[in-house]
């Protein structure tokens, strides 16, 4: 049977390997000790469509396990969840399970991260994964994806067979899977959803109470038409992550407050609870990935002569707090969009 190592399993990296394993499949987590002993009674996962999965016991691998240089430790597929901030000290951590026919998988947000893994295993196939669904901790062992869409995974030459198979075995109602050959224009998409992450740690409320404010959107709004810019002076066809195409979102962000509850049900059908990634990382004190997402807009946007001041003041501000040892007290929303058209 092939084998899964799931390595840096926090929301995502649980919730997968919590799949992995509910499906059958020969596979171990690398956590933290923490999590580990979260996860000592096994793992519930649920979504916001009431599917269930669960997994008594979960195997996991710590680094006293690995024998110094010996192939048994490779695995034929290893999962990379850690964060963007994180993936530079993986490359180092995962070598001993990493043979030459290891497929890695990276599954962060964002832009340029996989870049770190290609330098270090020149050699292995590594395919780029989108996850487009929030994960939520409900509870200690209690993981929920709140949100809708498809883990995507990249397809590259050579690599068709085992990844259609992996797709066919992995794609069930707790967690649907797909395959793409255009992962480059699918990452920009979901780049643009993940806009709202700088705004909601810096709002420091919950995706939805900060959809319902105007003033945040026309930030996100601010924010998306400067990737929009990007993409296409990129000749990028952003394609359709959500139930609108990504070009209209700017539009409907900035309709007034009674229009927008019309119109963006399906927005505002999030579950209350949802925080975006980038909040969390915030509230702990930990760096977040604003280098690989709006800092992934402004960096490409140089090359191609384009200004992006609303991305690189909310750059600005993340990046204060992230300095400070203060914790993040929220900004209002109309302090928020003074700052970003003003700074
Ligand atoms: N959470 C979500 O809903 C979504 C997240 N994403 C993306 O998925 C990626 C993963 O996010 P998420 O699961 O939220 O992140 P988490 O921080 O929850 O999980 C990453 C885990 O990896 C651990 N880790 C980091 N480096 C190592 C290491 N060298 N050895 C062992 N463990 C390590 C971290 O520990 P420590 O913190 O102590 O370093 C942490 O527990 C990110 O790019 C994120 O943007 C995408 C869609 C939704
Ligand atoms: C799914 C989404 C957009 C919001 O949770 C996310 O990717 C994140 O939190 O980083």
């Amino acid at each position: 049977m092939q084998t899964h190592i799931v390595f840096g399993a926090g929301l995502i990296g649980c919730f997968l390997g919590g799949v992995l394993a509910s499906l059958g499949n020969n596979t171990k987590l690398v956590c933290r000790p923490h999590i580990k002993k979260k996860l000592s009674n096994g793992l519930k996962l649920t979504d916001y469509l009431d599917n269930a999965a669960y997994v008594k016991n979960l195997d996991f691998l710590d680094p006293e396990d690995l024998i110094e240089n010996t192939e048994n430790n490779f695995t034929d597929f290893l999962w990379v969840t850690v964060k963007c901030t994180g993936v530079d000290r993986a490359c180092e951590d995962i070598s001993p399970l990493v043979g030459p026919d290891t497929i890695i998988l990276c599954c962060q947000n964002g832009l340029g991260s996989d870049q770190i893994m290609k330098q270090k295993y020149p050699q292995n196939t590594i395919l780029r994964v989108m996850v487009p669904f929030n994960v939520a901790e409900i509870k200690p062992g209690h993981l929920h994806r709140g949100s809708e869409g498809a883990l995507s995974i990249e397809v590259s030459p050579g690599t068709e067979e085992a990844l259609t198979s992996l797709v066919k075995q992995l794609n069930t109602a707790i967690m649907p899977v797909t395959q793409t050959d255009e992962m480059q224009a699918l990452l920009w998409a979901k780049l643009q959803l993940n806009l709202g992450n700088s705004v909601n740690a810096l709002a420091n409320i919950p995706v939805k109470a900060m959809l319902q404010q105007r003033n945040y959107r026309l930030v996100i709004a601010e924010l998306m038409k400067e990737l929009l810019l990007v993409t296409k002076a990129l000749d990028i066809s952003v394609p359709k992550v959500t139930a609108l195409p990504g070009k209209y979102l700017p539009f409907v962000l900035r309709l007034p407050n009674f229009l927008f509850n019309l119109v963006a049900n399906k927005m505002l059908a999030i579950d209350p609870t949802v925080r975006t990634s980038m909040w969390w990382d915030l509230s702990q004190g930990k760096k977040t990935e604003i280098d690989y997402l709006n800092g992934a807009i402004v960096n490409t946007a140089k090359d191609l002569n384009i200004t992006c001041p609303a991305n690189n003041n909310i750059i600005t501000l993340i990046k204060n707090i992230e300095n400070s040892n203060e914790q993040n007290q929220g900004i209002l929303a109309s302090e928020l969009l003074s700052k970003i058209r003003n700074h």
